[in-house]
């Protein structure tokens, strides 16, 4: 009888929370003062403490989603339930198991035609914390009925940020979610089809299975913007992982954000900048024309001219600029170190050191190979067209140096104003000249809008691990977008990356779907028409009237009869008319650092991607195409944030791509 099974499924929940708030009284009981000195109880506290928020039990989320029955004959027990996290009773007995563990994978993966050891996959049903139902799947070679649960979740309404998807992950999105850490995914899909939701399970993942090894470099989430941030922000620490470092690419690189053309962005966001930038920076390290004169006493050593210009240049494209510098100055040391031998000295190494910090050789070191920020040299780059020439050679056109040369620089480069693109010049120029620190694991969401200096920027950052790398060309809204993964994986330094798909869209339903998928044509040829899960019949209605802006009032207090978020979507500079028009509609507009809590958003276009509400009203989309130059890109990231209902308001014509 189902009324039997779910009381024996909530018994079982009811001692495995007794268990937990056991396990975490444990944790509680343990004391620091164990530890030796200070340092170590301070470290040792701080894991306690990590332990004991890691077991809280949050009563609103299920502790377990599954269960399998397993085939006798393993070593495993015969039934086991998959949860957000190990549970076990006083006796170590497993009451439920980590979704992340190696014997979960077959929650996810079972199937008639590959049971994995199991027999009978069982799914559970929440209300708020409340087991309310349960549904079998047999493994008994039938061919498995649509799960309700997952069409439940799916279609519940998405109020407040974005929730993790543990009880219902694919089998193909957990292909992604569980790939080795050596491996680096790239991941093309439509809106919807849950890039951002495996990029975060992903993490998760990998933050268990290699604990240790990630807990010395870390794992590094990027997203688009800060707005983006904060929606996706509470889905890991729901995990359990709140030790993840969660950032934009201005986060990175610095806020710079000084505007500039997007054609003079776009070169300086071109791979060929890499080389121009190499070159700028080895350009400050000149031939020797003296030698070195050390005086001690009445002593005095002599190297020749033409023995620092040996070491300068058996150094010169070896190694990095700055420990070059600080190479050829124990190089020199230790020449001088060498004569003193030779007349008898027995100098030691605290002699070489002297000899390296003494003014004769900080004055070589100064004319042939100076100390040199990334700014010093990015300034003279762009203010200085004969070194731009001499850097550039052939790399960047006439046309193309003229493009990237300030019309007015500034005084110094201490005043200097750097844009977007130039934090990622500044960022490379850093790495040339000191080796910037790697991460265990980089994940890069809306990974076709980053330049390719950019990108190699966060290859810098998983330079000694890997990445998940999401996106989807036809999202791709920055002057360069990415047109192939392949050369994306490239620029990241990661050309091995395996370049895969999810094609069902979990969002947008299929109405508005094929409704936005006139666009791609357009905006991006070569991929194939989005699938979506649901059906969603009239989820979209487009509507023509005298005043778009006016008619923005009634179709929110339309969408605000039914359940859910509400996202007016408009040109970035139609934000302030739109929110007006709204009058006594209580609403919140969302801005770059603004977290958006309020059921009704007006969002600018700009700030949309990745974002999704319940019911989207557009306005006038002939202005949001009008506002870039990647307008039908945008408009198609646009259209695709609904989840349950689209309303299309316009006055001027609409773009002819959608009609
Ligand atoms: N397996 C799943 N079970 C339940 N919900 C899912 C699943 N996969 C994705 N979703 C939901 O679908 C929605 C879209 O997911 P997500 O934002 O990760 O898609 P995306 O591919 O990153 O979209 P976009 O390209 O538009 O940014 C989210 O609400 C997410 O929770």
């Amino acid at each position: 009888m189902p009324e039997n099974v779910l009381e024996a499924e909530r018994a079982h929940l009811a001692v495995s929370r007794a268990a937990l708030t056991s396990m975490r009284e444990h944790a509680q009981s343990l004391s620091a003062d164990a530890a030796g000195d200070w340092v170590s109880q301070q470290i040792l506290q701080g894991l306690l403490d990590q332990r004991v928020a890691a077991l809280a039990d949050h009563r609103d989320t299920p502790l377990f989603f599954g269960r399998l029955e397993l085939s006798a004959g393993g070593d495993l027990p015969g039934t086991i339930y998959v949860g957000r996290r190990h549970v076990h009773d006083d006796d170590r007995r497993a009451l439920v198991i980590d979704w992340r563990a190696p014997v979960s994978r077959a929650f996810y993966q079972a199937s008639p035609s590959d049971p994995m050891g199991v027999t009978l996959r069982r799914r559970f049903g929440y209300q708020g914390g409340e087991l309310t139902a349960y549904e079998d799947e047999p493994m008994d070679g039938r061919e498995l009925a649509q799960s309700r649960l997952l069409a439940e979740e799916i279609e519940r309404p998405r109020n407040g940020p974005m929730r993790d998807i543990v009880a219902t992950i694919q089998p193909d999105q957990d292909e992604i979610v569980r790939a080795d850490l050596g491996v680096t995914v790239c991941v093309q899909g439509a809106p919807g089809t849950g890039k951002t939701a495996v990029g975060l399970h992903r993490a998760a993942y990998l933050l268990f299975t290699h604990r240790e090894r990630l807990a010395r470099n870390g794992v590094m989430i990027v997203g688009p913007n800060r707005a983006f941030l904060s929606y996706i922000s509470s889905v890991l620490p729901a995990l359990g992982e709140v030790k993840v470092d969660q950032t934009t690419v201005a986060g990175i690189l610095g806020d710079h954000s000084f505007p500039e053309d997007p054609v003079t962005a776009a070169i300086k966001g071109d791979a060929r900048m890499a080389a121009v930038l190499e070159r700028a920076l080895w350009l400050h390290v000149t031939k020797p024309e003296e030698g070195v004169l050390y005086t001690k006493g009445i002593n005095r050593y002599r190297l020749a001219d033409h023995a620092v210009r040996e070491i300068v240049a058996s150094l010169r494209g070896t190694i990095r600029y700055a420990p070059g510098r600080a190479t050829l100055a124990q190089r020199l040391a230790h020449a001088v170190l060498v004569q003193m031998e030779r007349r008898g000295e027995s100098p030691d190494d605290r002699v070489q050191d002297a000899v390296a910090r003494s003014k004769p050789v900080k004055q070589i070191l100064d004319t042939v190979w100076p100390k040199l920020t990334p700014e010093q040299v990015l300034f003279r780059l762009l203010s200085d067209a004969d070194f731009l020439a001499r850097a550039a050679r052939t790399d960047l056109s006439p046309e193309e140096q003229e493009a990237v040369l300030w019309r007015k620089p500034a005084k110094s480069h201490r005043s200097a104003k750097w844009s977007a693109a130039d934090a990622a010049l500044l960022d490379e120029l850093a790495d040339l000249i000191e080796r910037t620190a790697s991460h265990g694991h980089v994940v890069v969401d809306e990974a076709q809008d980053l330049s390719a200096m950019q990108l190699r920027a966060l290859g810098r950052r998983c330079r000694t691990g890997s990445a998940t790398v999401l996106g989807d060309i036809a999202q791709g809204t920055t002057p360069w977008s990415a047109q192939s993964w392949k050369t994306v994986l490239e620029h990241l330094g990661q050309p091995s990356g395996e370049v895969t798909e999810l094609t069902l869209g979990f969002r947008v339903p299929r109405e508005v779907l094929d409704y936005a998928a006139r666009l791609l044509p357009s905006v991006a040829p070569d991929l194939a028409a989005p699938r979506s899960l649901r059906p969603g019949a009239g989820s979209l209605s487009v509507r023509r009237s005298p005043d778009a802006a006016a008619a923005v009032p009634d179709a929110v207090r339309q969408a605000l009869q039914r359940e859910g978020s509400i996202g007016v979507i408009v040109a970035d500079d139609s934000v302030p008319a739109v929110s007006a028009a709204l009058g006594d509609i209580p609403h919140g507009v969302l801005g770059a650092d603004s977290t958006g809590e309020e059921r009704v958003l007006v969002v600018p276009a700009g700030l949309a991607k990745g974002l999704e509400y319940d019911h989207v009203v557009v306005v006038e989309p002939a202005d949001i195409v009008a506002a870039e130059k990647r307008g039908l890109a945008r408009l198609y990231v646009v259209l695709t944030r609904a989840v349950t209902s689209l309303s299309v308001l316009h006055t001027a014509e609409l773009p002819a791509e959608l009609l």
